[in-house]
């Protein structure tokens, strides 16, 4: 039996990113992905695909937008099909960072096939073939959650796993489950033609996101397609091509037609069929459970990305699979740590989020934060860009030290990144104010708010006492 120092099961963004580090410093290595190419979920149907298609649609919105502006003529629904070719492009682009080859050449074996856990040290390939290993990464990823819906199996539907496939917009779309993918997807569906109905469970969308910027999003995406909250989906029927859907909201029961339905309605983890219970892994509603070193119950056996539940995000998958080569290759026990992770959902406008929102930072420092808030009308980029809707929130303690920054607003996941590493750094909102930033950026918004900071200490603190005895002396 072939040994190594570390067996991988899974070649998405977590178990690449193990793969890569171990054999890089070293360690043999085995990866074992079930799929023909490597790159899991997010270059096949996620981050990659979805981003292509939200630009695709954005390209789309903006053109008949701006004909408008200028009292140009443009007619006519753009082709979805040039869109789903510019995904195929985008993942066979990036796919060659994730070949087949590049991760030979770093010396990893390759296995095609399903990984199954024989013993908390063996696996065993498509029940053939097993290898043995000091320790194994578990990096096995999620799927779409199928709620139990009646009839839904029978009149089908889209996920994130097949919709990149449609050639044609749907006329009357609805999408079940208005989380980042529900979101993010409606939105461009709509850019092309679809008449969009999100239905979700919840009384609103974005329930993790600062209280604050969810209304300011949520009026964009209005304009955009219909919102039905506190939804509870009863069955669906198919007759001919349309999609008969029975629902309850606030107690009244209604009909709804559509053409087609996407679910976007969570996540499940890949933990089935892969032999874990028998060997004695925990898990939670399915998810592998770890520890702060990302190890599970059994040492020998580690858990990245989206099967262990934490962050969901193809940069937490890499993020922690970097702490897991420290931890499983070279046994030094570092610890992972999830307060510096941000997350972006590429709706138009954009929304930001990082580290505490300001009823969290109540709920753990009482009153003692402050709050510096800039609305993007007050920043002169946004205004001439026409772009004036959206908000910046930085939530600092009494000294200014950055517990969570929120925004919302045009390409907000790239103009906040420095506060990210203002945070990571442990730099002070106060400290940004002293960044030269070009005029006129959006980031300099960022700036507006540390300046903020300042102000309020000149006037508030001692500087505003001495200053005037200094000023009456000085006359
Ligand atoms: C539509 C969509 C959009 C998204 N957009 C973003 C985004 O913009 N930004 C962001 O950060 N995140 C985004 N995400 C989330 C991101 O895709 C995931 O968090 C990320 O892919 C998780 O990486 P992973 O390595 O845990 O799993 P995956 O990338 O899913 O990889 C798991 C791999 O394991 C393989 N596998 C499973 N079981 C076995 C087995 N038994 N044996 C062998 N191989 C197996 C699978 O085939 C797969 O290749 C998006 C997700 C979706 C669905
Ligand atoms: N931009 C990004 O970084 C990005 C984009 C897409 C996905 N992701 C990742 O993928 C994860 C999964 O995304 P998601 O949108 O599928 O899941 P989600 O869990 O974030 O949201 C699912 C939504 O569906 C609702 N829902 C569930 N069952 C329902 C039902 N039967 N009827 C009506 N509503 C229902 C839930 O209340 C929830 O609001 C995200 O949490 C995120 O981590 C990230």
């Amino acid at each position: 039996m072939k040994k190594y120092d570390v067996i991988v099961i899974g070649g998405g963004a977590g178990g690449l990113t193990v793969a890569a580090g171990a054999a890089s410093l070293g360690a043999k290595v085995a990866l074992i992905e079930k799929n023909s190419e490597l790159g899991g979920d997010c270059l096949h149907y996620g981050c990659v695909p979805s981003k292509a298609f939200i630009t695709a649609a954005k390209e789309v919105h903006e053109t008949f937008k701006s004909a408008k502006k200028f009292g140009l003529k443009v007619e006519g629904t753009a082709p979805l099909e040039h869109a789903m070719n510019r995904v195929k492009e985008a993942i066979s682009i990036i796919q060659e960072h994730d070949s087949k080859e590049r991760f030979k050449q770093l010396g990893i074996d390759l296995f095609e096939g399903k990984g199954y856990l024989k013993t908390t040290t063996q696996v065993q390939i498509n029940k053939e073939k097993t290898i043995e290993g000091k320790r194994i990464v578990l990096a096995t990823g999620s799927r779409p959650n199928i709620p139990p819906i009646d009839g839904l199996l029978e009149a089908g539907f889209l996920t994130n796993e097949t919709l990149f496939e449609v050639k044609k917009a749907p006329k009357r779309l609805l999408v079940i489950g208005g989380g980042p993918i529900g979101l993010e997807m409606a939105q461009s569906f709509a850019r092309f033609g679809s008449e969009v109905t999100i239905m979700e469970g919840n009384s609103t969308i974005f329930s993790k996101e600062d209280e604050e910027i969810v209304p300011i999003v949520l009026t964009e995406l209005q304009k955009e397609m219909t919102f039905r909250f506190n939804v509870s989906i009863k069955k669906v029927e198919k007759k001919e091509n349309e999609k008969i859907v029975t629902f309850e909201q606030n107690g009244k029961i209604e009909e709804l037609i559509f053409d087609e339905i996407l679910l976007s309605a969570g996540r499940k983890p890949n933990t089935d069929g892969l032999g874990l219970e028998e060997v004695g892994v925990t898990l939670k509603h399915g998810y592998a459970v770890v520890n702060e070193y990302l190890q599970t119950n059994v040492p020998t056996i580690y858990a990245v990305g989206d099967v262990n539940g934490q962050f969901q995000f193809t940069h937490a998958a890499g993020m922690e699979g970097k702490v897991v080569v420290r931890n499983a290759v070279f046994g030094i026990k570092g610890k992972v740590k999830y307060d510096h992770v941000p997350w972006v959902t590429y709706t138009d406008p954009e929304v930001f989020h990082l580290g505490l929102t300001e009823r969290e930072a109540k709920e753990t420092h009482g009153d003692n934060i402050r709050v510096f808030k800039v609305d993007v009308k007050n920043v002169d980029r946004f205004v001439s860009d026409r772009d004036a809707v959206g908000l910046l929130k930085v939530i600092t303690n009494e000294k200014g030290t950055i517990l969570g920054a929120h925004a919302v607003g045009k390409n907000a996941g790239d103009w906040m990144q420095e506060i990210t590493f203002a945070k990571a750094q442990g730099h002070k909102i106060g400290d940004i104010s002293n960044v030269i930033h070009p005029y006129p950026t959006h980031g300099a918004i960022i700036q507006q708010a540390a300046d903020q900071y300042w102000r309020e200490k000149l006037f508030n603190g001692w500087v505003p006492k001495v200053a005037e005895t200094y000023i009456k002396w000085f006359r």
